[in-house]
């Protein structure tokens, strides 16, 4: 499917889709419980990648008008009947691979070909070191992955500058073990807000977890206590980020509501925008952010702690004036696709002059108007996503390829576009 953008201008108040972090957290966390009910989740193609991972570990998952019923798997989960196909999603392929790791018996996972081209080396590094075993079927490090149990504990020494969802999913298992985890990593850990959010939850279901000088523990033991009145997703900051950007380039006033403060390392998209000189007004106490159009200007972000927001900060760099600089970004290349070389030549078509380094992106914004043209998303949702926003403002028409990919995360984008009046098709 293509969407066909056009210049227009967006208005209105949306409400942000629920989180996909925390949806997913919630799942595992219900599978590793008793019954849990989910409300307002995110139901989109990765959170269905993770209801059937923790399925074919014997969890039941019950979807109704706006909630999920989570059944754990019980003391020990099963060994899956069937190979688990993760689909695009790198949060539940590693999640699972730590249920795996408990599992009396092996189990296999794969994905789709973006998930079977990312790293999963250092977390079958730590199942090895947890006594476990864990190969890649092709000698890569990259799924096809087998995993056979280890169900003990222990202590592992992890990089944390290659996926923050190993830690996750090392806690989220190392409290069902005997003697816990305790990890130490090797490198700075990047990404570590989407750990707060792994705490967060695990709080929520009562399971401890305690910060060390070089990393995590997970005393082991721990039960999955039913949240009492279930477990309330909130709103997404990253999907957020693409409405608060069209408001900000392509605005009238765009009001986004549900954003409330918490450990989303992606709330960082409200102060972006407010150094970038945008007209926005975050009310805490409300969740609702409102933004309209004024001039942006370039400036300076160490995206560690926010990979998924590279793309939508590339976009707000190519229409601002002046040099916008993304900096400490390699990670941000192991996603579902290289999302750095991605945005450095979709801006190029569009007219924008662009400096792509290992680390670093460099966009030297407002040079001239962006020009619209034939853009590929790369079966990337968050490219597809942030190249829309982008043809807002070109002159001409932005063709992009693999529209359909928003349903990974925000399966209703074209929809909530839509509604704030901005041109497009897709087809
Ligand atoms: O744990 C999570 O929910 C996520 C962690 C981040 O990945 P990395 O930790 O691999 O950077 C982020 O990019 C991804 O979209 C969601
Ligand atoms: C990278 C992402 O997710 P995951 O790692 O779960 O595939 C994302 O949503 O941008």
């Amino acid at each position: 499917m293509h969407a066909t953008v056009s210049q227009s201008t967006v208005s209105g108040s949306v409400a942000a889709p629920p989180s996909k972090s925390y949806t997913h957290r919630a799942i595992f966390a219900g599978a590793y419980g008793g019954e849990t009910e989910i409300h307002r989740p995110l139901v989109s193609a990765d959170t269905r990648a993770s209801m059937r991972a923790v399925e074919a570990f014997g969890a039941q998952v019950e979807q109704e008008d706006d909630s999920l019923t989570v059944s754990g798997f019980g003391d020990k989960p099963a060994v899956p009947a069937d190979v688990i196909d993760c689909a695009n999603s790198g949060t539940t392929i590693r999640l699972a691979m730590g249920v795996a790791g408990l599992v009396d018996g092996a189990t296999v996972l794969t994905g789709d070909e973006s998930l079977r081209s990312r790293p999963q080396g250092p977390m079958l590094d730590a199942i090895d070191q947890l006594g476990g075993h864990a190969w890649s079927t092709r000698g890569t490090d990259q799924a096809p992955i087998v995993v056979e149990g280890w169900a003990d504990g222990g202590t592992v020494r992890i990089p944390g500058d290659v996926s923050s969802q190993f830690i996750t999913s090392l806690l989220m298992a190392g409290a069902r073990t005997d003697s816990g985890i305790e990890i130490a990593l090797r490198s700075a850990l990047k990404s570590g807000p989407y750990v707060d959010i792994t705490i967060d939850v695990l709080a929520a279901f009562g399971v401890a977890v305690e910060r060390t000088d070089v990393g995590f523990v997970v005393p082991g033991k721990q039960e999955y206590e039913t949240p009492a009145d279930g477990y309330t997703v909130p709103g997404d900051f990253s999907a957020a980020s693409y409405l608060l950007a069209a408001g900000a380039v392509a605005g009238g006033e765009v009001t986004v509501e549900g954003l409330f403060p918490g450990p989303q390392g992606d709330s960082a998209i409200v102060e972006i925008l407010e150094r970038m000189g945008a007209d926005i007004d975050w009310d805490e106490a409300n969740g609702r952010a409102t933004v309209s159009q004024s001039a942006l200007s370039g400036i300076t972000v160490d995206v560690g702690d926010t990979p998924d927001l590279l793309p939508t900060i590339a976009v707000l760099g190519a229409i601002a004036g002046g040099t916008t600089t993304i900096e400490n970004c390699e990670h941000v290349r192991y996603k579902e696709t290289d999302r750095v070389a991605a945005m450095a030549e979709s801006l190029e078509r569009m007219g924008v002059t662009v400096t792509e380094e290992r680390d670093t992106l460099t966009i030297h914004g407002g040079e001239s108007e962006l020009t619209g043209a034939t853009l590929d998303g790369r079966g990337d949702h968050r490219i597809v996503m942030s190249l829309t926003v982008a043809g807002l403002v070109a002159d001409g028409e932005t063709r992009i390829s693999d529209a359909e990919d928003v349903a990974v995360s925000f399966p209703a984008f074209f929809d909530v576009l839509d509604q704030l009046g901005a041109d497009l098709a897709t087809e």
